[in-house]
Formats: C-alpha cells, sequence, structure tokens
C-alpha cells in the first residue's frame, strides 16, 4: 500500500491531512499513531474509499483506490464498531454481513476468520448478551472475513481490557506473520510499541515520522529514553 502526496480539506478550510505519504509492506503491522485530531480516521477513511482525497492518491497492491474500485475487495476494515443486530448470535451477524457484500459464499473464511478473533463457543450466542470487549473481537472477525491481503483497524483495543489487549497483539501479528498486511491507529503508545513492526507519526494532519518501531526507539535512546511515547512526545513538541 503507498500513499503519495495525500491531501483532505474539511468544508470548516483546515486541512485535515496534508501532503502525508508513506507505504506499508507485506508481513508489516503498521501503526499510525498521532494525538487528537492528527488526522489518523481521516487517513484511514481515505484508505478503504470511504471519502475522496482533495490531492494525492493511495495505491493498494498496485490499483488505484476509488469508490467502488475492485482492489477495495482485497481489503478488510472497521472505522467504528459496526451496529450488529443484538438478536442475531455473533455467527448469524457475520453470515448476514457477508451476504449483504454481494460476494460468493464460499469467499467467507468463517470458521478461519472466527479462530483468529477468539470468540469460541459465544460465536452461537445472541450478540445481546456479549460485553464491548467481545463485540471487538466480533467486529475484527467481520473485518477479517474475506482474510484480506490488508486489513485496516481504527483504534481495534479500543473497549478491551489488557489480556484481551495481548491476545489482540498476537493475533494482528499472525495475520500480518502470514504475509498479509495490517494498519491501525492508536493513542495507546505502548500498544503500538508492543504490536506493531513499523510506525507513522501524524500530527496536525502532516507525517513528522516514519519507520521502523526499532529505528524510533533507537532514536529515543539517544535522547536518553526507551520509551516510544517519550519518543512521540518529543515528536509533536511536547515534552517538556
Ligand atoms: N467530518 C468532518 N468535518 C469537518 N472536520 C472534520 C471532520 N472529520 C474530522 N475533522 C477534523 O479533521 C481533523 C482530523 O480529524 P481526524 O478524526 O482525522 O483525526 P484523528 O487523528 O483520527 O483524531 P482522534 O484520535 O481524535 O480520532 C480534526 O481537526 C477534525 O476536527
Amino acid at each position: 500500500m503507498q500513499i503519495t502526496g495525500l491531501a483532505k480539506r474539511y468544508r470548516n478550510g483546515e486541512k485535515a491531512v496534508d501532503d502525508l505519504s508513506f507505504r506499508v509492506d507485506r508481513g508489516q503491522v503498521l501503526g499510525l499513531l498521532g494525538p487528537n485530531g492528527a488526522g489518523k480516521t481521516t487517513t484511514m477513511r481515505m484508505l478503504m474509499g470511504l471519502i475522496h482525497p482533495d490531492e494525492g492518491e493511495i495505491k493498494i497492491f498496485g490499483s488505484k483506490v476509488v469508490p467502488g474500485a475492485p482492489v477495495l475487495s482485497r481489503l478488510g476494515s472497521f472505522v467504528e464498531g459496526p451496529g450488529f443486530l443484538p438478536h442475531l448470535s455473533g455467527r448469524d451477524n457475520l453470515e448476514l454481513y457477508w451476504r449483504a457484500t454481494g460476494r460468493p459464499p464460499a469467499d467467507a473464511h468463517l470458521d478461519e476468520a472466527l479462530e483468529i478473533a477468539g470468540l469460541g463457543d459465544a460465536v452461537e450466542r445472541a450478540v445481546r448478551t456479549y460485553s464491548q470487549g467481545m463485540r471487538q473481537r466480533l467486529a475484527i472477525a467481520q473485518a477479517m472475513l474475506g482474510l484480506p491481503d490488508l486489513l485496516v483497524l481504527d483504534e481495534p483495543t479500543n473497549g478491551l481490557d489488557p489480556p484481551q489487549i495481548a491476545e489482540m497483539r498476537k493475533v494482528l501479528r499472525a495475520y500480518a506473520a502470514k504475509g498479509r498486511t495490517v494498519i491501525v491507529s492508536s493513542h495507546l503508545l505502548g500498544e503500538v510499541e508492543q504490536t506493531c513492526s513499523h510506525v507513522v507519526v501524524m500530527h496536525r494532519g502532516r507525517l513528522i515520522s516514519n519507520g521502523p518501531v526499532a529505528e524510533l526507539l533507537s532514536r529515543g535512546h539517544l535522547n536518553g529514553s526507551t520509551r516510544l511515547e517519550d519518543v512521540f512526545l518529543d515528536l509533536i513538541g511536547e515534552n517538556a
């Protein structure tokens, strides 16, 4: 996935994303990091073909992203927890979702996605009985249903407790280890540090740092810190 010179301006005139360029390759888990309003969600929405960039372009596996582009079938995503039907089981919700995509039933890797999300027997229970964390995992299973080559998740650990976050970390790493690509946005710097192989740091719509997490950490080491959080605060100029 390659983003080149991406820009998006909302109606109030301010640039939510400004001259953004970066790439992510197979096998990588890329963390999109930035403070509130940095432009992470806007970037993700453009990546998913939900909104148009004003400038620049996004290519997934060599094809330009435009609404309805066939290449978008290789992408699985969620921006906010999707609305599940509470009276239906987790499994029925996923089946219903897949039917609505109009894609062939044989392309839905239901059991594999559920296995990856680790919901166990709960998948047969009505979604209304799920905890927030279980809903989040079902949402991730939904995004993974077609075993997409590119998985894009906005704040996937929202609503999860620490053991579930640790579990999610394993799931995402294992997913990328099979030669697929994962992009996640997060506020949780420690989480990005432990989950991601690469990081893009955004601030006020612009890219301020980009590279392997280890490289960023070694840069912090020069300044006397090995914590990504300190490196991050230094980058956005808020480390007093
Ligand atoms: N629909 C919209 N209309 C107008 N401005 C918007 C809209 N969506 C986002 N913005 C503005 O664009 C900027 C970037 O927002 P965005 O949601 O992409 O950031 P973010 O990094 O995802 O933030 P957060 O971490 O708080 O979710 C912010 O200044 C925000 O107020």
